[in-house]
């Protein structure tokens, strides 16, 4: 098995409902994602896939969706309304808080699969640092 992976960059807010301290704030990150694809056999080219293809694929899902934007625990939707009404940027609700772990999850496990649907690869691992210094895996 050979496994490959492709580093996506964005910037994103939000906050964790319940933290006891400063991550109930409303506050920001550069968040870096890998996502690793793995395959038994290389393709004609030589490659699991492309760095190019995941980081296109990826990018504009995290284009759309993530990067400049606020992610939010969907029972945030009072602060959630109000940023939109101000901003008129369009919201990214989660069903649970927007921690590490939820964000990895989420990806992994919802978005990821349709994304990748008709790959001949497997997309086996994420990665995602919320700061230089902290980051989860989602297998
Ligand atoms: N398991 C998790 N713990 C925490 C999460 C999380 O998503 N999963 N999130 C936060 C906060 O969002 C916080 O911004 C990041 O945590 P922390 O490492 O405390 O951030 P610092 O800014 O202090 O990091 P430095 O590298 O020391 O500047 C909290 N915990």
């Amino acid at each position: 098995m050979v496994e490959c992976t492709r580093r996506i960059e964005f910037d994103a807010g939000h906050r964790v409902i319940g933290h006891k301290h400063k991550c109930k704030h409303l506050h920001g990150h550069r968040y870096v994602l890998e996502i690793t694809a793995s395959s038994e056999e290389l393709d004609d080219l030589g490659m699991v896939v492309d760095f190019g293809e995941l980081k296109s694929v990826m990018k504009e899902w995290i284009d759309l969706n993530f990067d400049h934007n606020v992610i939010l625990h969907a029972d945030d939707e009072n602060l959630g309304s109000f940023i939109a009404n101000y901003t008129g940027q369009n919201i990214y609700y989660l069903k649970a808080n927007p921690t590490a772990e939820n964000i990895a999850l989420h990806l992994k496990i919802d978005i990821i699969p349709k994304l990748f649907i008709k790959s001949s690869f497997q997309i086996i691992k994420i990665k995602l640092f919320e700061t230089p210094n902290a980051f989860v895996e989602v297998m």
